[in-house]
């Protein structure tokens, strides 16, 4: 059993709508009972609704994020997009960065490099995923495709006080499948050992579920998990968290 302080962080993705809201009455419940022992929760839903969960969260210890963010910290004419001071301004207190999903949409390493920087410079606290292709793990290529998503992305970045890093494997988003837990462990050490002075919080991300969590949850190098599908589903998310301390 362990009592470690945990996050875990609901990644909705393109999904949800005002009436989603009534689903958190259940987690505002469990996050002021005893039972979430040392775990924080932290919702990253669409942009459309941060506002509405942050009054929502108005009153627990429920944190709030954005999915992405454009690299300019100035408004300007970037149709469609948000800034991180905009994400600031409606309540969120996170921000997820260099999601696969994004980086696959073209999203480069230089590019997340700057939207890290914003996020920081407007005061967020940044999820950075990281994460290598099923091609790439075949190669044997995991390391280095870590090592140059970190390095490019957290250029110049001296206080990464304020950054998680989200391991990710692309492969493992929506697949059902996750690592094993040996390789698992030996990758987040690896992530680890790139950071000098103080270890970052390293979570994991991929089909994380309630069943899973009973293997994720002894790999104990593991700081939280970043939950896509299952985080939509209010008892799915809450007994993710429970069986984590159980
Ligand atoms: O992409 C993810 C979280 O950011 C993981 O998604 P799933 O949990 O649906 O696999």
């Amino acid at each position: 059993m362990t009592n470690k302080y945990m996050f875990f962080v609901a990644n909705w993705k393109m999904y949800g709508n005002l009436s989603s809201l009534n689903t958190l009455d259940k987690v505002i419940k469990f996050s002021k009972s005893k039972e979430i022992k040392g775990g924080r929760l932290i919702y990253c839903p669409p942009n459309t609704l941060i506002s509405s969960f942050s009054k929502k969260f108005n009153n627990c210890q429920i944190g709030i994020g954005g999915q992405n963010c454009h690299e300019s910290k100035d408004y300007g004419a970037y149709t469609g997009h948000v800034n991180s001071r905009m994400l600031k301004n409606v309540g969120a207190h996170f921000v997820i960065i260099g999601h696969s999903e994004n980086r696959e949409q073209g999203e480069s390493d230089k590019l997340i490099n700057l939207k890290i920087k914003s996020a920081l410079e407007a005061k967020l606290k940044v999820i950075f995923c990281i994460g290598e292709t099923l091609s790439e793990k075949r190669k044997k290529k995991t390391r280095l495709i870590l090592s140059k998503q970190i390095k490019i992305g957290l250029k110049n970045i001296k206080d990464k006080s304020k950054i998680f890093l989200a391991y990710e494997p692309v492969w493992a988003i929506g697949s059902g499948l996750i690592p094993k837990a040996q390789d698992l462990f030996e990758t987040v050490e690896f992530i680890k050992s790139k950071f000098k002075d103080k270890l970052p919080k390293v979570l994991y991300g991929g089909s994380v579920n309630p069943q899973n969590i009973t293997i994720l949850r002894k790999i104990n190098n593991i700081d939280g998990f970043l939950i896509g599908g299952a985080s939509q589903n209010a008892k799915k998310f809450i007994d993710i968290v429970k069986k984590t301390y159980s």
